[in-house]
C-alpha cells in the first residue's frame, strides 16, 4: 500500500512506507480542494498545500447510493478513489453485506443508517448525506464511533419552496383536479371554492432555511405571512410570528410544514390540528411523512374541513423509481390516492439540477477534505475543527488526528505522547461525550508515525486515530 507513486499530484514531494489501514491513518488534500478552502481567506498561505497519503487513493472504498449527482461522483474519482454508484437505496441485508468493506458512503434520504448498520461499518469514517436532512442516520452512534456526517444544509432549499409556491397556486385553483380530467378528456369550467392567493393568508411551520425562502417569495405574491417555530426566529419582510401552533392554524388559510424530523414533530398535525384549522384552509408537506398523521388526513378532507393537500413527503417511501406506491407500502395507499384536490409529488422538493449538481459538489467536497485533510466543518454530528493545510515547505510533518471520549486528563496524555515532538498547532474541541483533536507535528520519522499511533491508540479514551503525513 502506500506507494508514492499512486498519488495522482505531487507524489513525489513525499515517500512513505507505513501500511496502514484507511480507518486507521489518513492522509491529505489534492490540490483543488486545499485551495478552494484555502481562499476562504480563513488560512492563506503563499506556499502550495502540500499533499499527503500514506496509501493510494485507490485504496479507498466509497459506495454512493440512491443517485448522488454526476458532479458529486466526479469530485471523488478525480481524487482517485474507488467509487461504486447505484441509482437507488438497497435493502438492509444487502447495505448491511455491502458497507462491511467500505470507507466511505453517500446517501439520500432513503438510505436508513441505523444502529444496526452501522456496527457492521468497521472500516467506516465518513457518511455524506447527499441532502439537507440527517434523520436518516444514527448521528449519535456514529460520532460515538468516530464516523462523521456531512450534509448539504441549504443547497435545496430554494427548490422546495419554489415546489411549494407553485403547490398553494394549484390547490387554490384545483388545478391537479382539472389537469386529471382533461387528461381524461374531460372538459369540466369550474370557479367555484377556486380562488386568487393574494391576501390569503400562509402559515409555515418551522422558519428555518426553506420556510424563510418561501416566506420572502409568497410575500411577493401578495400573500399575508405568519409562522410558528420553537426558536425566535427573526421575521422577514411582513412576517409575523405566532406564539403557539395552535394560533398559526386558525389563522392560516394555507399551512406549509418546513420542520425536521424529530420526536416532538411526529404527527404534529394530527385530529387535533385538523380541527384547529379553518373550514376549506390546505395543508401542504414537504418535510418529512411522520409530521403529519395521514389517516387523520383522509378524515380531515373526506369532511371538507380541508379543501386541498400537497404531499411530496410519506411514512413509508420506495426504495427506487417503479409502480411502488401502493397500499402495501402505506396500508392508507389507495384512500390518499381517491381524494379530490390532493397533489402527490414522489419527494421532489430538492430535486432540481441546480439543486443536486450543488449538493454534489458541497458534500463531495466535504468528503475529500475530511478524508484528506482531517477538516471536520460542517459535520453535522463531530465537532467542527479546522486547521490550514499543511505546505511543501513542511516536508517532515505529521497531521496526528486523535477522537476520543471527552474524560478529563486525555490532553495531558495525548501531549505527553507528542512531548518528544515539536507541536506546531494543535485544536481541540468537542460535542458532548465526543471530543477531536488535531495537532500537526514536525520533525517526524515514519518510526514516530507508527510509535504515535500505537500510544494513542493505547489510551482508553480513545475512539478512533488517524495520522496523515
Ligand atoms: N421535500 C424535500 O425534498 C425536502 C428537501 C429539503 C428538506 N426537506 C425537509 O425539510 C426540513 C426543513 O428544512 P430546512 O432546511 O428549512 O431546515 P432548517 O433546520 O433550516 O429549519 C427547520 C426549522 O424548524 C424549526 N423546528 C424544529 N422543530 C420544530 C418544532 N417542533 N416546531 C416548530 N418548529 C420547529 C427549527 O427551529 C428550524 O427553524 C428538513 O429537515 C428536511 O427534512 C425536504
Ligand atoms: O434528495 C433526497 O432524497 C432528499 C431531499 C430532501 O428531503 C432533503 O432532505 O434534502
Amino acid at each position: 500500500m502506500a506507494s508514492p507513486r499512486d498519488i495522482p499530484t505531487h507524489a513525489t514531494e513525499v515517500s512513505h512506507s507505513l501500511s496502514a489501514s484507511p480507518a486507521a491513518t489518513f492522509h491529505s488534500p489534492l490540490a483543488s480542494h486545499s485551495n478552494s478552502f484555502m481562499s476562504s481567506g480563513m488560512m492563506r498561505r503563499t506556499t502550495a498545500p502540500k499533499q499527503l497519503k500514506p496509501f493510494s487513493t485507490g485504496d479507498i472504498k466509497i459506495l454512493l447510493l440512491e443517485n448522488v449527482n454526476q458532479t458529486g461522483q466526479d469530485i471523488l474519482r478525480e481524487q482517485g478513489y474507488q467509487v461504486e454508484f447505484l441509482k437507488s437505496s438497497l435493502p438492509e441485508d444487502q447495505l448491511i453485506e455491502k458497507i462491511r468493506d467500505i470507507h466511505v458512503i453517500g446517501i439520500r434520504s432513503k438510505t436508513k443508517l441505523t444502529e444496526k448498520v452501522l456496527r457492521e461499518a468497521k472500516n467506516l469514517l465518513v457518511i455524506g448525506c447527499f441532502c439537507i436532512g440527517t434523520n436518516q442516520v444514527d448521528l449519535e452512534f456514529a460520532a460515538q464511533h468516530g464516523i462523521a456526517v456531512f450534509n448539504s444544509p441549504f443547497a435545496n432549499s430554494r427548490s422546495v419552496a419554489e415546489l411549494v409556491i407553485g403547490e398553494i397556486i394549484m390547490l387554490a385553483r384545483q388545478l391537479g383536479d382539472r389537469s386529471n380530467e382533461m387528461h381524461h378528456g374531460t372538459w369540466n369550467k369550474v370557479s367555484a371554492r377556486c380562488w386568487e392567493i393574494r391576501g390569503k393568508t400562509l402559515g409555515i411551520i418551522g422558519y428555518g432555511h426553506i420556510g424563510s425562502q418561501l416566506s420572502v417569495l409568497a410575500e411577493a405574491m401578495g400573500m399575508k405571512l405568519i409562522y410558528y417555530d420553537i426558536l425566535t426566529m427573526m421575521a422577514i419582510g411582513s412576517a409575523r410570528q405566532v406564539p403557539t401552533l395552535d394560533a398559526l392554524l386558525q389563522e392560516a388559510d394555507f399551512v406549509s410544514l418546513h420542520v425536521p424530523e424529530t420526536p416532538e414533530t411526529k404527527n404534529m398535525i394530527s385530529s387535533n390540528q385538523f380541527q384547529q384549522m379553518k373550514t376549506g384552509s390546505y395543508l401542504i408537506n414537504a418535510s418529512r411523512g411522520t409530521v403529519v398523521d395521514i389517516p387523520a388526513l383522509i378524515k380531515a378532507m373526506r369532511s371538507g374541513k380541508i379543501a386541498g393537500a400537497a404531499l411530496d413527503v410519506y411514512p413509508n417511501e420506495p426504495a427506487g423509481n417503479g409502480d411502488y406506491f401502493n397500499s402495501q407500502l402505506n396500508q392508507w395507499g389507495d384512500d390518499l390516492r381517491s381524494l379530490n384536490n390532493i397533489i402527490l409529488s414522489p419527494h421532489i422538493g430538492g430535486s432540481t439540477e441546480e439543486a443536486q449538481r450543488a449538493i454534489g459538489v458541497e458534500v463531495a467536497d466535504a468528503l475529500v477534505r475530511y478524508i484528506n485533510q482531517g477538516v471536520t466543518l460542517g459535520s453535522v454530528n463531530l465537532p467542527e475543527v479546522t486547521m490550514r493545510s499543511l505546505t511543501l515547505d513542511e516536508p517532515d510533518h505529521a497531521r496526528v488526528i486523535y477522537v476520543h471520549h471527552n474524560v478529563p486528563g486525555v490532553l495531558r496524555k495525548v501531549n505527553e505522547i507528542l512531548a518528544d515532538h515539536n507541536v506546531d498547532k494543535q485544536i481541540t474541541d468537542n460535542r458532548g461525550d465526543v471530543a477531536y483533536l488535531m495537532a500537526d507535528v514536525c520533525g517526524i520519522k515514519d518510526e514516530d508515525i507508527k510509535l504515535i499511533r500505537d500510544s494513542l491508540d493505547a489510551l482508553s479514551s480513545r475512539i478512533l486515530t488517524r495520522i496523515l503525513y
